[in-house]
């Protein structure tokens, strides 16, 4: 049975040919987009920094990199502004832009024992995922991080060298607002506390700073936006929109390249003999076709996320050897972990229909739900922190029940339980050595050898029928819908759970970082690793880092965006400082 997808539709070739705006374009708009864009210099094509992807961590990047009015920075980022595109801005809207000309939207490779009609919305649009995802944002638990340095040979990475830089980030962290709390979702967290004894916590996030992390709690989530107008307090919006053109704060050493596509990473001519292989800069495409290469005086620095940033590497020579020869491709340096450790978090669903569908709300998803489901320590999750996470989603979520055949109510409320540590690892490959043509993703969802994922959703459903049992949160319900009363028994459960699967949209660890070895044995040491935990140079490459979801170890145990911008927040740090110790020394950047 094939396992390759129709991948044809190349997001690159979206990017190549799709016009500035998303949605109708104002006026105004078009001025600011236009403002925010340069168009790629016919004479200085130099930078002391060259960022590739525009989105959650480049955005930060980006920000912090500029601070130093004496460096310039250039920022290569596929899709369009979303400065004055209200489609983009509009938290409640963003249903809207999942499988648009804003969603890169990559298709997984057929998974037998799961889902395999699920997409992956990557947006195409400055700010990243920030600018299309529901912004829920927890800060990530001390044990996550903490794993990462005692089990994943990132000793500069647990939770008191990363936790410090959460209080740095500018994006606007609030709990859902009383205004937009409305009752059926009050009443669900009350059930939820009274069905699984899980404390109700006002300020989720505020327990992780103070305390670390939690086991069991409920509560309203806290969200980066404004309550005022329900606008996203996205990466851009906070990292980019002050320093863009239009912006208060306009900074000049910033060259944004919208809608301009890196094809691949060029090298110094030298390279081809020489060890290490030395960076360049860029092989950039713009929406018109034009093409030129962007250099680094310093470093590029990807950050075009979990799928797009070892597709570049693979593009440019870096990864297996054996996959890129057998697809008649250069192979400049062998590194086997590009596209390996492919994790995320897989949900399932149960869905009510309801009497009506409230109107306050932030977007349609603003409570959870965490709980310990198996025992303590039990393999092949050691970890003592939630197992298992709820959303509820007050729309009818339907699209992987509809396909199944179920019903789609009118009103619905859904339940979506998911696996906080996922054990299924997959691999992102090539399709072919066509840089138009989509990856390969192969999350090998349920695969996991001791079927702990399938017994995670299985444990949830059951809970989340004891939830839908408490008043006054059960007078809300018309019916459960699917799977529907008839399904009882775990293999029942399972099958279904498994069918109508998704994804919270979490790829991640798909260039990840570790401590390298040459010899290559030990704990924490990895052949497969990619990025150096030091520095987040990637092994064997000079001037090139990676600062994006692709480099986390593991997925933390809550929704990663804030992790990844405190990732993104160190990593400046640490290459500000490199910088100066470089300068001082007067030596070549390497
Ligand atoms: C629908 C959805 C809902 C989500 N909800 C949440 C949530 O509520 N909370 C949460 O914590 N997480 C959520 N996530 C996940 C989270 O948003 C992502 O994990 C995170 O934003 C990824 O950040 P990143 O910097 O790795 O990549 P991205 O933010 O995806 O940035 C990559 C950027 O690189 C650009 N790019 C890629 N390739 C190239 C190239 N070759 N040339 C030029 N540009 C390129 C892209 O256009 C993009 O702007 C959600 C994600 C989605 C899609």
């Amino acid at each position: 049975m094939s396992t390759k997808p129709n991948t044809k539709e190349p997001a690159q070739a979206k990017a190549s040919t799709s016009s500035t705006s998303s949605t109708a374009p104002s006026s105004a708009r078009e001025r600011l987009s236009s403002l925010a864009s340069h168009l790629l210099p016919s004479g200085n094509t130099e930078f002391d920094y060259v960022i590739v992807g525009g989105g959650t961590a480049g955005a930060v990047l980006a920000n912090r990199l500029t601070e130093d009015r004496e460096v310039s920075v250039a920022v290569i980022e596929g899709g369009p502004s979303d400065v004055g595109d209200d489609r983009v801005l509009d938290l409640r809207r963003w249903l809207e832009m999942l499988g648009s000309e804003l969603d890169y939207d990559y298709p997984t490779v057929e998974q037998p024992r799961g889902n395999s009609h699920i997409r992956h919305s990557r947006a195409k649009v400055l700010g990243g995922c920030s600018s299309h995802n529901t912004l829920i944002s927890f800060r990530p638990f001390n044990e996550d991080l903490d794993d990462w340095k005692n089990n994943y040979g990132c000793p500069s990475w647990g939770s008191s060298n990363l936790q410090p830089f959460g209080d740095r980030l500018k994006m606007n962290i609030v709990p859902v607002a009383p205004q937009q709390r409305n009752q059926v979702a009050r009443d669900w967290v009350q059930a939820c506390s009274l069905a699984t004894g899980a404390p109700i916590l006002e300020d989720l996030n505020a327990q992780i700073v103070h305390r670390g992390g939690f086991q069991e709690a409920v509560g309203f989530f806290d969200i980066s936006y404004d309550p005022y107008n329900g606008h996203r307090s996205s990466a851009s919006v906070a990292y980019l929109h002050p320093i863009m053109p239009h912006g208060p704060h306009r900074r000049h050493n910033l060259h944004l390249f919208l809608e301009t596509w890196a094809t691949k990473l060029e090298y110094e001519a030298d390279a081809a003999t020489a060890e290490p292989l030395k960076v360049k800069g860029v092989r950039v495409r713009t929406k018109h076709g034009l093409e030129k290469t962007l250099s680094a005086r310093r470093e590029v620095i990807l950050c075009a996320g979990a799928v797009d940033t070892p597709r570049l590497l693979l593009h440019s020579g870096i990864g297996p050897r054996s996959q890129l020869e057998r697809l008649g491709m250069e192979c400049r340096l062998d590194v086997p972990g590009v596209g390996e450790n492919l994790t995320d978090h897989p949900e399932s669903i149960i869905m009510w229909e309801t009497r009506d569908t409230p109107p306050e709300t932030v977007m349609s998803s603003d409570a959870g739900l965490f709980l310990r489901v198996l025992p303590p320590n039990a393999e092949p999750n050691p970890h003592p922190g939630p197992d298992l996470m709820f959303h509820i989603y007050q729309i009818p979520f339907a699209d992987n029940t509809a396909r199944q055949g179920y019903e789609v109510p009118e009103h619905a409320i859904c339940m979506t339980p998911n696996i906080t540590r996922s054990q299924a690892r997959g691999r992102i490959t090539l399709a072919s050595n066509d840089p138009e043509e989509k990856p390969l993703l192969d999350f090998k969802y349920f695969e996991d050898p001791r079927g702990y994922d399938e017994r995670i959703l299985v444990e949830g459903i059951k809970w989340a029928r004891k939830i839908a049992q408490q008043s006054p949160f059960k007078e809300h319900l018309v019916k459960e819908v699917a799977p529907g009363p008839s399904c009882q028994t775990d293999e029942q459960l399972s099958a279904y759970a498994r069918s109508v699967a998704h994804t919270v949209y979490h790829p991640a660890g798909t260039c990840r970082m570790g401590t390298p070895s040459p010899s290559f044995g030990g704990k924490g040491r990895d052949p497969t690793v990619v990025v150096d935990q030091n520095d987040l140079k990637v092994v064997g490459v000079k001037k090139l880092r990676i600062c994006d979801a692709s480099l986390l170890p593991t997925l933390p145990t809550v929704n990663p965006m804030l992790t990844i911008l405190m990732v993104a927040e160190r990593a400046a740090e640490l290459i500000r400082n490199d910088a100066w110790v470089q300068g001082r020394r007067r030596t070549d950047w390497d």
